[in-house]
């Protein structure tokens, strides 16, 4: 029987995995209401919200995922810390066995899987003394996509799109949109971000990690730093990068900004870039029982994701759907490239049948070897699924959203003709050498709503079988099959790219705020 304070840890693990906070809801629930609900952006928040829901109602993980996972613990002087720890890393082990985190501990140098989100350096656990009796425990779930488009600047500095940075507020103010700006969507905006001013390169990132433990509506008490995380907050959402970079009015729900000294030479802007899907919660545990006494945020379970307009539009929906075609391509698997070349960016496919996952590690490898199976006419899905193997030894999948499709750039256009996929399945758009694969050899690319682990992994129907366990369950090539798998059409087979769009529309929004603003 694990002791209680290994119990209140895998409680605060589920729940920070599976139930996102209050505060979060809400700023996820404004961002709806300042969309057009019919825009992809807006659709994709409608996703966003069900999938939300989903996890909460199925206790899974919201996003496949899970992150780094990362304890700040205040402890009364004199608890004894290395049992903590002990217990922690049992927690983390058994919320892993049951399919609450992904097995996200990758070895550097192999490549292997510990399997059981155990490692060194993994989990993260800060200890902190102080003088009281309770013990606060406070985690947060980063994934690796955002956690990709964290930034550092040195100033003074140039900075793209916005000139010259000083070592001042002003130059501060343009590291931090810039920081936006350059994540586009790839972090599964709209993100909130917490900026460190100061400290050294290690204590800068810290900081700005920090800072996405305060709630999202507070305000800073330093009143230089409330301007400018307002000010942030309102220009950020002027650069139309939108959810998923869909383009839209929301690209950034919190800013918080935190200060340290620096050293005379350094001056240093660390930028934590944090996706929607922002999984941070805490407990207060009594120091002589560990029993939780208190929740640190408030919890999501009484924060609905439904708008006043949701109700409405379920039987506007009802009505279009009974009145017209619906909208969307239904398409079967293997796909045909006569129906591929007919698609243009913005339509929205749905897809049934086969498709396998594939990220960095099958890239790599199909690069030099033969696939386990046909892939003619195939979609590969960048996908790194959580799954849990039932009592009768099935595969059952428990998240399944997309990964950042952009890091297998180098090698999509060559498995695209190498293999004859004719489409390809993940998040954040991808670059110029798979654009011209696509228009060469007749395929496309579908943006997947990046987060919404819940609602793809109710599409999979069954799944067929695995290959490359040895890559680790993340890394392995599963093959799904699917019923109304639904994504959007962001790179076409004519050359168009909505991300390339995007990108150079934001950059000449970025260019206007370039002037100094805060003197
Ligand atoms: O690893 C993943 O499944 C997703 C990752 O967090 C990403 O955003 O690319
Ligand atoms: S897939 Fe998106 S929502 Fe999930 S961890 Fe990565 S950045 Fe966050």
């Amino acid at each position: 029987m694990p002791s209680l304070f290994e119990q209140s840890i895998y409680k605060l693990i589920v729940e920070t995995s599976t139930n996102l906070p209050a505060d979060v809801r809400r700023a996820i629930t404004a961002a709806r209401e300042a969309e057009d609900r019919s825009t992809r952006a807006g659709l994709s928040l409608t996703t966003i919200a069900q999938n939300i829901e989903m996890a909460e109602c199925d206790v899974s993980p919201i996003c496949q995922d899970t992150g780094m996972p990362t304890f700040v613990i205040h402890t009364p002087v004199g608890a004894n810390q290395i049992v903590m720890k002990k217990e922690i890393r049992s927690a983390i082990a058994q919320a892993t066995k049951d399919g609450k985190l992904r097995t996200n501990s990758v070895d550097s140098l192999t490549g292997s899987n510990t399997g059981d989100n155990l490692g060194p350096g993994t989990p993260v656990i800060h200890f902190e003394q102080w003088e009281r009796d309770d013990i606060d425990v406070r985690l947060i779930l980063k994934g690796g996509g955002c956690e990709n488009k964290n930034i550092q600047y040195s100033l003074p500095s140039e900075i793209e799109g916005l000139g010259k940075a000083g070592r001042d507020l002003d130059g501060i103010r343009k590291c931090i949109l810039h920081a936006v700006h350059q994540a586009q969507g790839q972090g599964c905006s709209a993100g909130f971000i917490g900026v460190g001013i100061g400290g050294d390169r290690t204590t800068g990132y810290e900081l700005a990690k920090q800072q996405l433990f305060r709630e999202v509506e507070d305000v800073n008490p330093i009143p230089e730093l409330a301007k400018l995380e307002a000010y942030i907050l309102d220009k950020a959402n002027q650069l139309g990068i939108g959810t998923m970079g869909f383009g839209g009015n929301v690209t950034l729900l919190g800013c918080k900004i935190g200060v340290n000294n620096r050293l005379p030479a350094s001056f240093f802007v660390s930028v934590a870039y944090n996706c929607w899907a922002y999984r941070r919660q805490g407990v207060l545990l009594d120091g002589s029982t560990h029993e939780i006494k208190s929740w640190i945020y408030e919890g999501g379970s009484n924060v609905s994701m439904k708008t006043a307009e949701d109700a409405v539009a379920e039987d506007v929906a009802k009505i279009a759907q009974e009145e017209s075609e619906p909208a969307e391509v239904v398409l079967q698997m293997p796909l045909r490239e006569e129906d591929v070349r007919r698609l243009k960016v913005g339509d929205i496919v749905r897809l049934n049948g086969v498709m396998h996952t594939g990220r960095d590690a099958l890239h790599k490898h199909l690069m030099d070897h033969d696939a386990p199976l046909d892939l003619n006419g195939g979609v590969i899905y960048h996908c790194g699924p959580v799954m849990v193997k039932d009592r009768s030894g099935e595969w059952q999948v428990r998240a399944a959203g997309p990964t950042t499709s952009i890091r297998e750039e180098p090698y999509q256009g060559d498995i695209i003709k190498k293999f004859g996929l004719r489409a390809v399945i993940g998040k954040g758009g991808m670059g110029k050498k798979t654009l011209t694969a696509l228009q060469e050899h007749g395929a496309v690319y579908l943006n997947a709503i990046g987060g919404a682990a819940q609602y793809y992994a109710r599409c999979i129907k069954k799944v067929k079988g695995v290959d490359f366990m040895e890559f680790g369950i993340p890394e392995a090539m599963w093959h799904f099959e699917v019923d109304s798998f639904t994504a959007i059409v962001t790179m076409d087979s004519h050359g168009n790219s909505l991300h390339a769009d995007v990108d150079l529309d934001s950059r000449a929004k970025l260019e206007q705020f370039k002037d100094p603003v805060f003197l």
